[in-house]
């Protein structure tokens, strides 16, 4: 099939979860929440820091930084991100305290401050020991999930907090339905904005499209995805991450269909492509297949940023400035509907994870809206791996550093008798 070919419905999981002990942990008594993300720059200065920080040993070519800079420098050299992560930060500790749960959030990014190993030495100096990580990334490939394994494997060593201070991370959420929800919403609302936009041109009835689109990767980050050198999983498209995208997408298709009576044909598309030339990343590119789409009569486009959590400058310059432009360049009619953020329901669902794993091991009290499902606490041996050399990494069946592993014999007993796997 042609990756343009639009889907079908059909496959879409509902809330079907295979009774998995692997790759489950024992609760614990986390005595705070870190909210790990990406970080952005917050002025024109940082902005070639940051970049730099961001592509260190990456091979990205010059003339990609040169172009990315751009974006940030023309909204005044800010990223979107911080601000919406102090926001879902608040947030995140309001209805924490509304449900009665004594759980600071604290906040670490990746490639900007607060830097992830300043946050775990002051989370480990105002005393807090156990520490629950939620990133601000919902799918399962090296640059979402593993790549925050490895940073906190790496933080905990360099500050010589390893043995002393234990992060385990939630697991990745992209079928929660507390970030489904929010998709769910937005897609209806963009069909219902695009068709009326239709209708006042005259062509009520004209066909319209709906892409998802998530970020590209490396074909051999993909196909490394989720992998377990232990229990192989086939995965749709020989990769979790794209597989992932897939099951959440029919997800939503079939929700939007049975609660608005609204459909339309729709395909996952990549965006923000960086890397060599001639090293291959996953395709069709989102302004390629809109040119296409067009060609074959399409008249009204839906863009639904199912691969992200908040309208970061991936978002707001990769879709709605180019993409959108794309769109208008050829006289379609389009829309992008919005990410999570901080969505009541998203923000609520979050906390859910949280407690799925301070309270209950019951695996019946955790949601997954596909048959991918719950995803794993643990990941198993070699998972997301990207080639680069080993380095030091929690949360994972493998992991020597952080102490979590003290409580894995569970999970890996599962593991190592194949419980489950599918
Ligand atoms: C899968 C994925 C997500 C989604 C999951 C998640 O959300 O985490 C994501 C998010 C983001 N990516 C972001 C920014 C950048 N990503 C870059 C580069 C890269 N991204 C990659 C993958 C992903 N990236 C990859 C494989 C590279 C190549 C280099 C490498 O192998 O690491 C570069 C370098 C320049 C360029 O090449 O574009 C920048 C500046 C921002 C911040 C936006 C803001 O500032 O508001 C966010 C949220
Ligand atoms: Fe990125």
């Amino acid at each position: 099939m042609s990756p343009l070919d639009p889907r079908t419905t059909a496959a879409a999981g509902t809330t079907v979860n295979p009774v998995t002990e692997a790759g489950r942990m024992a609760p614990k008594d986390y005595d705070a929440v870190l909210l790990a993300s990406f970080g952005g720059p917050e002025g024109q200065e940082d902005v070639i820091p940051f970049l730099r920080n961001v592509t260190r040993g990456r091979g990205i070519p010059d003339e990609r930084l040169e172009e990315v800079s751009h974006h940030y420098r023309a909204n005044g050299g800010i990223s979107p991100i911080n601000q919406q992560n102090r926001e879902l930060k608040a947030a995140l500790e309001a209805e924490l305290a509304a449900r009665g749960i004594v759980l600071p959030v604290l906040w670490g990014n990746r490639n900007w401050a607060p830097y992830i190993p300043q946050t775990l030495q002051e989370a480990y100096d105002a005393g807090h020991r156990k520490l629950l990580m939620i990133t601000t990334s919902a799918y399962s490939c090296y640059s979402s999930c593993r790549q925050y394994r490895e940073d906190i494997g790496m933080a905990l060593t360099e500050t010589g907090l390893d043995g002393r201070l234990e992060v385990d991370k939630v697991r990745q959420y992209f079928d929660h339905p507390g970030f489904v929800e929010p998709f769910i919403e937005g897609t209806a609302a963009g069909l219902a904005e695009v068709r009326a936009q239709l209708a006042a041109a005259g062509s009520p009835d004209a066909p319209m499209h709906i892409l998802f689109a998530t970020h590209s990767i490396p074909t051999r980050d993909a196909e490394a995805a989720g992998r377990s050198e232990a229990e192989p999983r086939d995965f749709e498209e020989g990769s979790a991450y794209v597989a992932q995208h897939l099951a959440t997408g029919a997800a939503v298709m079939s929700r939007v269909e049975a609660e608005s009576g609204q459909t339309a044909p729709w395909s996952l598309v990549y965006q923000s492509r960086s890397g060599a030339p001639h090293v291959p990343w996953l395709e069709p590119d989102i302004n390629d297949a809109i040119e296409e789409l067009a060609g074959t009569g399409v008249k009204g486009i839906v863009i639904v940023p199912l691969g992200f959590v908040s309208d970061h400058m991936e978002v707001v310059w990769d879709l709605d400035t180019e993409a959108l432009e794309t769109c208008s360049k050829l006289g379609l009619a389009a829309i992008r509907v919005p990410t999570p953020g901080t969505h009541r329901t998203f923000v609520s669902g979050l906390v859910d994870l949280i407690s799925e794993r301070t309270l209950s091991n019951n695996i019946s009290d955790r949601p997954a809206m596909t048959k991918l499902g719950p995803w794993y606490d643990v990941c198993q041996p070699g998972c997301c791996a990207n080639f680069r050399g080993e380095k030091p990494t929690i949360a994972g069946a493998d992991t020597t550093v952080g102490t979590g592993h003290d409580a894995y014999p569970a999970a890996t007993a599962g593991l190592a008798g194949g419980a489950g796997i599918q």
